[in-house]
């Protein structure tokens, strides 16, 4: 059967055809170049979600179902795509001791990594991303590459390792020397001088937690920021960061190629909430859950001495309870865990003054894991709510741990005639700012790798990181356009609620459809199978 293939971008281009099977029908996206096959041009779709673009292609091209193994491959740009001429090399690594005895040093371009691993037998094939790692051919000579580091939003840890990593690997893989550091963010490329970056500079900066070259929130001046990158020459941009960041070097990349620049853009996923969607999680994010323990304890240690303790922990996570949950799972001595996708109530049936008192009467003490953005409604509404946000636009959170202090003081004084032994701890900062672990570390080491044999090969505009537990080369807009939460109709907070047997908060009516209704909604744009 001849494959049918729907083409969303840019006129293709004639080479890289072997992705194609002959009996699927693929979807290319962005921009694939030709392959030697009937080609049907989708053109001018609404810039609705990305998904769903995938999907109106596969309609426009008339496939029935049942013809089609629903094979799709989300693809990200290639510097060919605007630079036709553009020559290529043979990859270095050919030389490479490291690689000298390796099976298969290359990564083929029919090597794709699949989204969605559990699978019916007659599912579609569904969406794929090209599998990272070194190509054949590249298309910079390592002579000429002129590459830059950003670090931009929030700390977490690790994001030391991944500088050293990219340095590292850009020097001993491909012979790379020329490398700045753009330091305090993206204000950094117009506003502070460059830092030379070489393997002796970085050599020890894993060590330390924080980033070697500064971060910032707020700054992205894309005009600015691709004037300075044309003005000094650079070639290859690493820019490592969480949503924010990977939005702002997604409008790198459309100004780079509106330009026609032969810039590689390449983003790497940064942060400490977990809240990227489509890679299976963020570097960090287990250091964090480590360090999350030490606070857990000491919680539990000090409620566990007294009558009547109740010990409240703090945790990041603005919009993604993910620390908090998973911190939980891992701890045992967490009594109830409350997040931002989960909505609380104290009062009443079913409430958190209940479950507290009732375990107080069980076991004395209890302890409390709040994530930062739960529950800010509801703040809201007894605090005066400011609608302050950072530079970036992130708004401003009040802070639920002092809150939920209060509240629980109160009742307990006031209302119940208890006495109570309340100890808040708020580690969120110690959590982020330390170095990441051993196996962060690996991760980190990965994902640089991964990152610069990317942009050695040509491709731009993409975001690294691990689908499914293989490294991917990812469409930026792909991980942007949905924010990943923890789905509370998944099984991962159902084992929490079993773990720790506390409220569901999910009586009041229409509770359970509203939770429902919205994750619907969510999924419905984000394909992403959210699990760790
Ligand atoms: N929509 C956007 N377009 C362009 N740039 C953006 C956008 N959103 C944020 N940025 C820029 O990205 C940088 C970091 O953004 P932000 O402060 O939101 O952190 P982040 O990358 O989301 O990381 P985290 O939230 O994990 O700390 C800032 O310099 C900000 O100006
Ligand atoms: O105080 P800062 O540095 O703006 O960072 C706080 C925010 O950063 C995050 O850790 C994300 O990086 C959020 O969880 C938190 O709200
Ligand atoms: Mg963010």
């Amino acid at each position: 059967m001849e494959a049918s293939i729907s083409l969303i971008g840019s006129t293709p281009k004639p080479n890289l055809s072997s992705l194609i099977s002959p009996s699927s029908s693929v979807v290319l996206h962005p921009r694939l170049p030709l392959p030697a096959l009937r080609l049907k041009k989708v053109s001018a779709f609404p810039r609705i979600s990305h998904r769903n673009r995938l999907i109106r292609a596969q309609c426009s091209d008339g496939l029935r179902p049942e013809e089609d193994d629903g094979f799709v491959l989300e693809d990200v740009p290639h510097l060919t795509t605007f630079l036709p001429d553009l020559p290529s090399y043979p990859n270095p690594l050919k030389e490479s001791q490291a690689y000298a005895i390796v099976k298969r040093t290359f990564v083929s371009s029919e090597d794709v990594v699949a989204q969605n691993i559990v699978v019916q037998k007659g599912s579609k094939r569904g969406v794929h991303f090209r599998r990272a790692g070194p190509r054949e051919r590249v298309y910079f000579r390592s002579d000429e590459v002129k590459a830059c580091i950003v670090t931009c939003g929030g700390l977490c840890p690790g994001i030391n390792t991944v500088i050293r990593e990219i340095v590292c690997g850009l020097n001993s893989m491909y012979g790379v020397s020329n490398i700045l550091g753009i330091q305090g963010g993206y204000k950094g490329f117009y506003s502070k001088n460059t830092i030379t970056l070489t393997p002796k500079v970085v050599n020890d900066i894993h060590k330390r937690g924080g980033t070697f070259l500064q971060t910032s929130r707020g700054g992205h001046d894309t005009a600015k920021i691709v004037d300075n990158i044309q003005d000094r020459g650079i070639n290859q941009v690493y820019i490592i960061g969480g949503d924010g960041t990977q939005k702002g070097a997604e409008k790198i990349y459309q100004e780079v190629e509106r330009r026609g620049l032969q810039v590689a853009v390449s983003g790497i996923p940064k942060t400490i909430d977990n809240d990227i969607a489509v890679i299976d999680k963020s570097f960090g994010f287990d250091t964090a859950v480590e360090e999350a323990q030490r606070a857990i304890n000491a919680a539990h240690v000090e409620v566990e001495s007294v009558e009547n303790g109740v010990g409240i922990v703090k945790l990041m996570g603005r919009y993604s309870g993910f620390i908090a949950m998973i911190a939980t799972l891992a701890n045992r001595d967490v009594d109830c865990c409350l997040i931002p996708e989960s909505p609380f109530y104290l009062e009443g049936k079913g409430g958190l003054f209940e479950f507290v008192e009732q375990r107080l009467k069980e076991n004395s003490h209890m302890v409390i894991v709040i994530a930062e953005g739960a529950g800010q409604d509801y703040v809201a509404q007894s605090m005066r709510a400011s609608e302050t946000k950072d530079a970036s636009g992130n708004r401003l959170l009040l802070d639920v741990g002092l809150w939920l202090t209060q509240q629980i003081k109160d009742h307990f004084t006031n209302v119940r005639k208890m006495t109570i032994n309340m100890k808040y701890i708020d580690p969120t900062y110690m959590i982020r700012a330390i170095p990441s672990n051993a196996s962060d570390n690996v991760y980190c080491t990965l994902l640089a790798q991964s990152a610069v044999h990317g942009a050695m090969a040509g491709y731009s505009g993409f975001t690294v990181g691990p689908v499914n537990s293989r490294h991917a080369y990812i469409p930026i807009s792909r991980v942007t356009e949905v924010t990943n939460t923890v789905k509370l109709t998944d099984r991962m907070w159902a084992r929490l609620l079993a773990s720790t047997n506390q409220p569901s908060f999910l009586t009041g009516e229409g509770a359970l459809k509203n939770v429902i209704d919205m994750e619907t909604q969510d999924k419905i744009d984000n394909m992403k199978i959210s699990s760790i």
